[in-house]
């Protein structure tokens, strides 16, 4: 059976991964499946960085292949904040409903056409002695003035789609990762990702 490690402790990503792996017949796992691996400090300055730093820590302590996911969202009327910090921005503790909050307050008055924003996923695919491979992806947006619908994770709710008049959130997952971030950035590794997973599952 092919399986993938994605260094990853949050539970949306690892559904979305979860989701999107399986229709190509691979199995993930995730962080979740190993509690004693501890978290990996994100101490990088752009996404590929820190996917990077994620990857590449969880494949040598496994010996493995393993694919780090770093992401979040741009807000051009916030300079691009929260950025790198989007799991921390109202605080260390990670709360996506305060994090949420924050954006919202600080585009108070903001006009619909300045709310513009972007999610970005950055991967990394780390191998036991092999150079690592980044790939990103993008997902274009608005910030909304209040929550809507009531999947996904993180920011979806207030992340609207023109492209389906909708809210990330209002999409069922099987619409959300035909055209998410991480989406994108997985199609990017389509070419190489056989070709991969065949060198890891044989080492
Ligand atoms: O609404 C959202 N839909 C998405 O599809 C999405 N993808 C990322 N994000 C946000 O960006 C942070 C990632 O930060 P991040 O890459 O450091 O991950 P994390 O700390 O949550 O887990 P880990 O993978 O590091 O273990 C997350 O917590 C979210 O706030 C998203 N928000
Ligand atoms: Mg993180």
């Amino acid at each position: 059976m092919k399986e993938v490690i994605i260094a990853t402790k949050n539970p949306g990503k690892a559904k979305e991964f979860e989701h999107i792996f399986a229709s190509r017949g691979i199995t993930v796992r995730t962080l979740l499946d190993f509690p004693e691996i501890a978290d990996v400090e994100e101490t990088g300055t752009t996404f590929e960085e820190n996917a990077i730093l994620k990857a590449e820590a969880v494949s040598r302590l496994l010996n493995k292949m393993v694919i780090g996911d770093d992401s979040g969202l741009i807000v051009d009327a916030l300079d691009g904040r929260p950025g790198i910090y989007s799991a921390r921005y109202a605080g260390e503790h990670k709360n996506d409903q305060e994090n949420t909050d924050k954006v919202l307050r600080e585009l108070a008055g903001v006009s619909e056409a300045d709310r513009t924003a972007r999610f970005y996923c950055a991967l990394a695919v780390a191998l036991p002695n092999q150079e690592v491979i980044t790939v990103s992806g993008t997902c274009e947006g608005r910030i909304l003035e209040e929550r809507r619908g009531s999947n996904g994770f993180g920011y979806d709710p207030v992340f609207y789609v023109p492209e389906k008049g909708l809210a990330m959130a209002e999409l069922p997952s099987s619409e959300k990762n035909k055209i998410s971030h991480r989406a994108n950035a997985l199609k990017k590794l389509d070419t190489v990702l056989d070709s991969i997973l065949e060198r890891a599952n044989q080492s």
